[in-house]
């Protein structure tokens, strides 16, 4: 507020100081309105002039005679200033002048765009020539539609270049106007002319009938209109021959008509009734154009202007910039030769009756037992008999997994939809489930999910393929050797195989620094990295948190940007900008997913704290939309690793075998995991069911095949660049300005002298910070004096001995 003031008092100063064009607010509001009450009143007079003009013209002569009353509704003024712009002028096009002067005034008033008005002027006053020139092409019986300049300027060019020449000379005028002022083209173009003739031929038409039946009616108006100036006349003084000419050149037409109703020329006085409507018309014309044409324009530019750029371009087409590339092909993945389930009737027959049997010996009773077979697992479904509890079968687990003496028993209890009770028992060949064959199945072939993920197949044998896009994010845990690597790798196979490299691309995080290295060839085709790195595959703890931030800023201009083109999704945007419909201009262009795949995430807690998980909990919580999505894989899913805060925001979780219940209930919010048998037996929940899958497998040389390939083809100039964050390593002059320390500044300095230890690592572990602000308290406390410079591999020295002398510097440096 305080601001506001001196700015409203400095730009109504300068106007003494200079005499600029801008106006002050009630400048504004005198101009404005005096242009608007100008443009009525012209617009009146030419109104009334087509009425009271012909009493009128004997008036003209005698404008300083106060005496001489004229009939137009504006008076004397009205009278002359009609003569002038209708009848001398421009005809019926005069309104649009009228029309003008009023826009002007709504411009200088509500302070619109003064370039647009510039505009509108230039094509109002083609427009007035048009139209004159137009009426007195056709109006040479009306000469008064076209006014002295229409009419004359016609005769003029007619005898140059005839009526033909006249009439295309209109009709590209027309054109000028229409492709010029509206982006009208050839197709809108021929549609709007050929409805505009047809509607001017009915209108010349029904004008022919009304003109001849008009005309007699004239004829006798015209007679009474004689007399009744006649009456005048006598009544009034001498002026009775006021018509006559005189001086002027053109204008003898009307007048013969008046003095004498004569014949061929008599047209002007008919025409002030006949042509009435035409009037309407003009005169709305040039109005509505200023209420009207700003909403339209602007609607049917960017409608054109689209709908133009994808009929003569098409829609846009973003994987054009590499545009030759091919997917991996089939045969890179490999077959594998006991991939079809065989059906050991023995086993199964076996397993059924130790089923029944165990539960017999526990007094259960079986109606019936199905049994269903997949690649690792067999689910028996049994139905038992009426009277037996659930609760009973679902205790005697462990009884019935040491009488089948298997491992890896699951025992759902009921199944979720189905009133029976399943048993799962691993099969003793289990088979494999290919990458090949899942990529190949038409379930994941023929998906139009927006990131398909094939995992692997269910215990029905059948192809589980989900959405990556809806999940919308996913954890994956599972005791080390169970198979989370090669999980990983079936994700990122299976968007190989469906996604180009303009659509999705790939932030892989990697402490393990060896699973996901595979992917370093194709880093230009589907990598993103920040702009500074290397790299870009995160092997470094500390570089993850800038890239996690970095992501952040990324979503947030994604959101910007969303809110710029109206778009609730990254779907709806890129269908928007494929449709051409956002200006690249803008700074709108194609978004691609991101996939964010983080290996261990454990390390990365560990190491980095709520450094790692603010970032993560706030992509999970708000990167739906805008097309980021995690996928975090942990081999510890204890309860530090897997924070409240993330699990909320992961929906989706995938187990592997874990090692204890606690760690399945911690990952899947129930046991189960701990009963997996390894080796890709995984078991996915989206929130609700779970579903026991057999992971697909494709092994590290298929993966090198797959990224060979790609790599081997062209690509983008450089890796997805990632906006760049600076914020961590914030630079020398943070460490000296007081202001802007740290906030745990004082905490950080009263571990240090307590524990007489200058070390970095000490701040990390008891703050629970990550490195790199840990390194940056350090410097803090180096510039604040209390440690002393970096040594090496020692720990730096502290130079204050204890708390009292801790607390009198910092007194002494509030003071200072
Ligand atoms: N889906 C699968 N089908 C068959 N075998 C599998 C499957 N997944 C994993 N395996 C077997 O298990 C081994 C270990 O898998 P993987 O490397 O994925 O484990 P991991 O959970 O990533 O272990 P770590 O955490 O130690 O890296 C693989 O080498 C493979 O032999």
């Amino acid at each position: 507020m305080a601001k506001k003031k001196p700015k409203t008092n400095q730009s109504s100063t300068p106007k003494f100081k200079k005499p600029s064009l801008k106006l002050t607010n009630q400048q504004k509001l005198i101009f404005g309105s005096l242009l608007i009450i100008l443009g009525i009143i012209l617009g009146t007079a030419f109104l009334s002039y087509f009425f009271t003009g012909k009493a009128d013209q004997s008036i003209l002569n005698e404008f300083t005679v106060r005496q001489v009353e004229a009939e137009n509704w504006v008076k004397k003024l009205g009278a002359y200033l009609s003569d002038i712009f209708v009848y001398r002028g421009f005809g019926i096009a005069a309104f649009i002048f009228a029309g003008l002067l009023v826009r002007s005034g709504l411009h200088v008033l509500l302070d619109i765009n003064y370039q647009k008005l510039r505009r509108h002027w230039f094509w109002g006053l083609y427009l007035i020539l048009w139209f004159s020139i137009f009426f007195g092409f056709f109006g040479e019986k009306h000469a008064i539609l076209g006014g002295t300049v229409g009419f004359e300027t016609n005769t003029f060019l007619q005898d140059y270049i005839g009526i033909l020449g006249v009439a295309l000379l209109l009709f590209f005028g027309l054109i000028v106007y229409l492709a010029t002022r509206f982006k009208v083209t050839i197709h809108s173009f021929i549609a709007l002319f050929k409805s505009a003739k047809k509607n001017i031929s009915d209108e010349l038409k029904s004008n022919a009938e009304e003109d001849s039946f008009a005309f007699d009616n004239n004829l006798t108006e015209e007679a009474e209109a004689i007399k009744s100036a006649h009456v005048s006349a006598t009544q009034e003084k001498p002026k009775a021959k006021p018509i006559v000419p005189e001086p002027e050149p053109t204008p003898i037409v009307e007048f013969e008509t008046f003095e004498k109703p004569e014949p061929t020329q008599q047209v002007p006085t008919s025409t002030f009734e006949v042509e009435t409507p035409k009037e309407e018309t003009i005169e709305d014309g040039p109005e509505l154009d200023i209420q009207v044409e700003t909403v339209q324009e602007e609607l049917s530019e960017t409608d054109n202007l689209s709908n133009k750029l994808v009929a003569d371009f098409g829609l846009f087409d973003p994987t054009l910039e590499l545009g030759k590339y091919q997917f991996p092909p089939l045969d890179l993945l490999k077959k594998y030769n006991n991939e079809g389930i065989s059906i050991n009737q023995e086993e199964l027959e076996g397993n059924k009756n130790r089923i029944v049997e165990t539960l017999n010996n526990y007094k259960i009773g079986i109606a019936s037992i199905k049994a269903t077979i997949g690649p690792t697992v067999t689910l028996y479904e049994i139905v038992p008999e009426a009277g037996v509890r659930i609760s009973k079968i679902k205790n005697l687990e462990d009884d019935i997994a040491l009488s089948l003496s298997a491992l890896g028993i699951r025992i759902i209890a009921p199944i979720p939809g189905k009133g029976t009770i399943g048993i799962e028992v691993p099969n003793e060949n289990s088979t494999i489930v290919s990458m090949r064959s899942v990529i190949a199945s038409q379930k994941f072939q023929k998906s139009d999910m927006e990131l398909p993920i094939a995992l692997g197949k269910t215990i029905s044998n059948e192809t589980f393929v989900v959405d990556l896009a809806k999940m919308p994010h996913m954890l994956m845990a599972g005791a080390t050797g169970q198979g989370k690597s090669v999980g990983l790798n079936a994700v990122l196979t299976s968007l190989l195989y469906k996604k180009h490299p303009a659509e999705v691309k790939f932030v892989l995080v990697d402490p393990k620094k060896v699973e996901l290295t595979l992917f370093n060839k194709i880093e230009r085709h589907y990598l993103a990295k920040l702009p500074d790195s290397e790299e870009a595959i995160i092997t470094d703890n500390t570089k993850v948190i800038n890239t996690l931030n970095s992501l952040c800023i990324e979503m947030d201009n994604r959101y910007e940007m969303l809110k710029n083109a109206m778009c609730r999704n990254l779907k709806e945007y890129n269908t928007k900008f494929k449709a051409r419909k956002l200006n690249p201009n803008d700074g709108h262009h194609f978004l691609p997913y991101i996939v964010l795949v983080v290996d261990e995430f454990a390390d990365l807690i560990m190491t980095a704290g709520k450094e790692v998980e603010t970032p993560i909990a706030r992509l999970a919580q708000l990167a739906r939309a805008i097309g980021i999505h995690l996928i975090i894989a942990t081999q510890r899913p204890s309860v530090n690793v897997i924070t409240g805060i993330i699990k909320a925001n992961f929906p989706a979780r995938i187990a592997f075998r874990v090692t204890s219940k606690i760690d399945s209930r911690t990952i899947l919010d129930g046991s189960g995991a701990d009963q997996l048998i390894g080796r890709g037996d995984m078991l996915y929940t989206q929130g609700n069911d779970m579903i026991r899958i057999q992971c697909a497998f494709v092994d590290t040389p298929e993966v090198e095949k797959i990224t060979e390939f790609i790599g081997g083809q062209k690509a983008y100039p450089d890796a997805y660049l990632l906006p760049e964050y600076v914020g961590e390593e914030g630079g020398t002059n943070l460490d000296i300005d007081i202001s802007d320390r740290d906030k745990l500044f004082k905490e950080a300095a009263e571990i240090i002298v307590t524990a007489q230890q200058g070390s970095a690592s000490l701040l990390q572990r008891k703050l629970k910070l990550g490195y790199n602000r840990a390194g940056r308290l350090i410097d803090q406390l180096e510039a604040a004096g209390i440690v002393g410079p970096f040594e090496g591999s020692k720990a730096r020295q502290v130079l204050i001995p204890d708390f009292v002398a801790l607390e009198q510097l910092l007194e002494n440096e509030k003071n200072n």
